[in-house]
């Protein structure tokens, strides 16, 4: 399924941050955001998902088509890996979590309680409920943060098996992530500043 992004402008904290992004990200390919420190890049995901209003322009599909993984794992720490992924799974309609648990290498820590795990073992978890959502656009940020070359080798493969099944990956990250993809640099879309009044903006002082 393709991802296209229209024209878009977000902001955060009331301040612009980017506008002017378009991207068209065809089925079964994925596109990588980069940019320095600031530039947006976890705003753009997060208002590409719905997580927070377009200031301008539009996304395709619809975000019910969407997986958004973000830096904080949002994992329920005192529930085991399979708790949670069978949580998250209920949440999206589905059952299976062995494919989830084998991809990440999780069949070992399935039993164990989240609040236990280390931090690139949490990561793990956070990744492996993208697959249990059975959702084709995956919006990841930083998905490779506190990964070690064999899971950030996982990762990769997880996301290769996810194209080829016809899904589409949009990937914020600074450092490599073992994903050999276009690259997007979103530092020329930098917003000029601008009147927000009227779409919640407060001056950027939130
Ligand atoms: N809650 C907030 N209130 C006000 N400003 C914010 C808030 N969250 C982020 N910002 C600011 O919005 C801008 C964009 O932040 P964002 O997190 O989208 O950037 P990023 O490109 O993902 O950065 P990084 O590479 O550091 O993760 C930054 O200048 C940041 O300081």
């Amino acid at each position: 399924m393709a991802l296209i992004l229209r024209d878009i402008a977000v902001a955060r904290g009331g301040v612009p941050v980017l506008e002017g992004v378009s991207a068209r990200i065809e089925t079964g390919q994925a596109l990588i955001l980069r940019g320095p420190n600031g530039i947006g890049k976890t705003s753009l995901l997060r208002a590409v998902a719905g997580l927070q209003p377009l200031l301008e322009g539009t996304v395709e599909p619809d975000t019910g088509q969407m997986a958004y993984g973000a830096h904080a794992d949002g994992i329920k720490a005192q529930m085991s890996v399979a708790e949670n992924l069978r949580f998250w799974a209920g949440l999206h309609g589905t059952s299976d979590i062995d494919a989830a648990l084998t991809a990440f290498s999780l069949d070992g820590l399935a039993g164990r309680l989240a609040a236990t795990l280390s931090a690139g073992q949490k990561r793990r978890v956070g990744l492996a409920r993208l697959l249990v959502t059975g959702r084709p656009i995956w919006l990841l940020d930083e998905p490779t943060v506190s990964l070690d070359t064999a899971s950030t080798a996982l990762f990769g493969q997880a996301v290769d098996a996810h194209l080829r099944r016809g899904g589409t990956a949009l990937i914020a990250t600074h450092v490599g992530c073992g994903i050999d993809a276009p690259v997007l640099d979103l530092a020329p879309y930098k917003a000029k500043p601008r009147d927000l009044a009227g779409f919640g903006g407060n001056g950027g002082f939130a």
